[in-house]
């Protein structure tokens, strides 16, 4: 199935849901995986794949679990098609829009026609960021919301699958870049819940009432005092959305 019809398809909410191993070893990252079975999408970052490498991806595979390798990729061309060159057997994988046209080009070129290739998603602007920072720290004259669309569209003129967004910026990102462009939103908070270090955020319902593909939750799940009861609450709400 391609992945970007999942919207058109009476696909489940817990197939949407993709929640990080933001741990550092492989032993917590498999208690997780036992703790909860139900989730069937796990998403590898760069703690998890720093501290326990790439045999954390075969573990999961051999728990036929689908894999989100985040490891946003931001370099020179040469180096990004490089390590996208070694990438086997993973989902989806991201790189950082703002590594350019030619950084993004030579990602997709480095997989070229290989039947089993990752989608790969760029980064638009963080979920962390809010326009404050975009303004004054990193000195992007566009307002927040016209730099991610033109994130996203430098992406899929360089034939990247999708993108990285905070839920807010996805209604327009989905008008514009198109329905089988995949937009994957971190940054997702139940109603109440601490949003710690994220700035641009929304609810799990009302981003995928906004048209994203995948939710990606972390601590509103983990953190939670009844980790399987919250990862039951965010389905039930997304399956209401839906
Ligand atoms: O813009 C981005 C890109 C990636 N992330 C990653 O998503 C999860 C979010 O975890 P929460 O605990 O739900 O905040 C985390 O692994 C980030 O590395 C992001 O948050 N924002």
């Amino acid at each position: 199935m391609h992945m970007a019809n999942l919207r058109q398809l009476a696909v489940p909410a817990a197939d949407r849901l993709i929640v990080p191993l933001d741990v550092p070893t492989l032993d917590a990252a498999m208690g997780w995986v036992e703790r909860l079975p139900d989730v069937t999408f796990w998403k590898v970052g760069l703690e998890l794949f720093v501290g326990a490498g790439p045999r954390v991806l075969t573990e999961l595979r051999q728990r036929q679990k689908q894999i989100f390798l985040d490891l946003k990729l931001h370099d020179i061309p040469n180096t990004v098609a490089g390590a996208c060159r070694a990438v086997d057997a993973v989902e989806l994988m991201t790189v950082h829009a703002a590594g350019g046209m030619q950084m993004l080009q030579a990602a997709v070129a480095a997989f070229g026609d290989r039947g089993d290739r990752p989608r790969l998603l760029a980064v638009s602007v963080l979920t962390s960021l809010d326009a404050r920072a975009l303004a004054f720290e990193l000195r992007v004259p566009l307002e927040l919301p016209d730099y991610a669309l033109q994130m996203a569209l430098l992406a899929r003129d360089a034939g990247i699958d999708g993108a990285v967004c905070s839920p807010r910026e996805v209604a327009q990102l989905r008008e514009v870049c198109g329905k089988d462009f995949l937009l994957v939103c971190p940054g997702v908070r139940p109603r109440g819940s601490n949003i710690g270090d994220q700035r641009r955020v929304m609810t799990p319902a009302e981003a995928i009432r906004a048209g994203a593909d995948y939710l990606v939750i972390g601590r509103p799940i983990v953190a939670a005092p009844d980790p399987v009861a919250a990862w039951q609450q965010v389905c039930a709400e997304v399956d209401a959305a839906l």
